[in-house]
């Protein structure tokens, strides 16, 4: 594990036993453990015993290299594969299968090309079971919420990337989802508009508080926003490091990027990644 010579200690939280928040967790993982079949008839140990917890209302990043298996667990938590040992559980119950409550954003974003910004948001209103008479209401409040004003009728294909990011996160906000899994939701964005989605991300989870866990390979995008950040080996993953980012809220996207705070746990994560300068 790298040196911490620069981070408050206190920055840093134990790392075995996880600590426990004291609400009930939105998701754990308990010594999970995810292996695949090989064609070669070996087996691919992609996760080697994680245990973790996201507390309601928690925002926490998950960073690590390129196939440590960060999506592989997002799939755990919403059911799409069993684990090989340890459990996955969501409001305290074991998945077997696509958790209700639990919403995901993806890179791509998956719009429908026939529904317009206003009928892709209702979808998730729809799924998410609000009353119909409610539904134009909650569509109505993330189209002003997302800044998609005006857009209302548009297609997606008349939208430019970062909007229509900004209506899949209106989607699955409208979904009212108690747990939402991102998948480098921002990561095929130009770096203008990965900022500016950000601060739309985060003003939306300071006025709605769900709890969330993003994957990102983006080491600031993961201090800037989360609450904490968790970082993977490389496969088999295990969890090296599990930071509580101490930056105040509401956080300020440019002005926090000069918080010596910041900088110090941004290295901090490069070093545990041994990213070269
Ligand atoms: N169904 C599968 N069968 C076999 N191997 C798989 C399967 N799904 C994922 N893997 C392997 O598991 C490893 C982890 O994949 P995963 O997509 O979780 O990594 P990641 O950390 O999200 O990577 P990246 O940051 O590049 O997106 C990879 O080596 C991948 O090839």
């Amino acid at each position: 594990m790298a040196l911490m010579a620069n981070v408050n200690r206190a920055d840093r939280m134990p790392m075995s036993p996880t600590p426990q928040p004291a609400q009930s967790p939105r998701a754990e993982l308990r010594d999970l453990r995810i292996s695949f079949p090989l064609p070669d008839m070996s087996t691919l140990e992609v996760i080697s015993g994680i245990s973790m917890t996201v507390a309601e209302g928690e925002f926490v990043a998950v960073v690590g290299p390129s196939g440590s298996g960060k999506s592989t667990i997002l799939r755990a938590l919403c059911g799409l594969l069993e684990p090989s040992g340890g459990s996955v559980l969501v409001d305290g119950k074991p998945v077997s299968g696509p958790p209700p409550g639990v919403g995901f954003m993806f890179q791509k974003d998956a719009l429908l090309p026939w529904r317009t910004v206003a009928g892709n948001i209702r979808i998730g209103a729809e799924l998410g079971g609000v009353p119909g008479d409610r539904r134009e209401e909650r569509v109505a409040s993330l189209i002003k919420l997302l800044r998609l004003d005006g857009f209302e009728n548009a297609w997606p294909r008349q939208l430019s990337g970062g909007m229509r990011q900004r209506v899949s996160l209106g989607r699955l906000l409208a979904y009212q989802p108690s747990l939402m899994l991102m998948d480098e939701p921002f990561g095929a964005l130009d770096y203008q508009t990965k900022i500016a989605m950000g601060k739309e991300l985060l003003s939306v989870w300071e006025a709605e508080r769900r709890a969330i866990i993003f994957v990102t390979h983006d080491i600031e995008e993961a201090v800037a926003l989360a609450d904490r950040v968790l970082v993977f080996s490389a496969r088999p993953a295990r969890i090296i490091a599990d930071y509580k980012v101490m930056l105040p809220r509401p956080r300020h996207m440019r002005s926090m990027r000069g918080d010596p705070a910041f900088t110090r746990l941004t290295e901090a994560i490069w070093s545990d990644l041994a990213l070269p300068e």
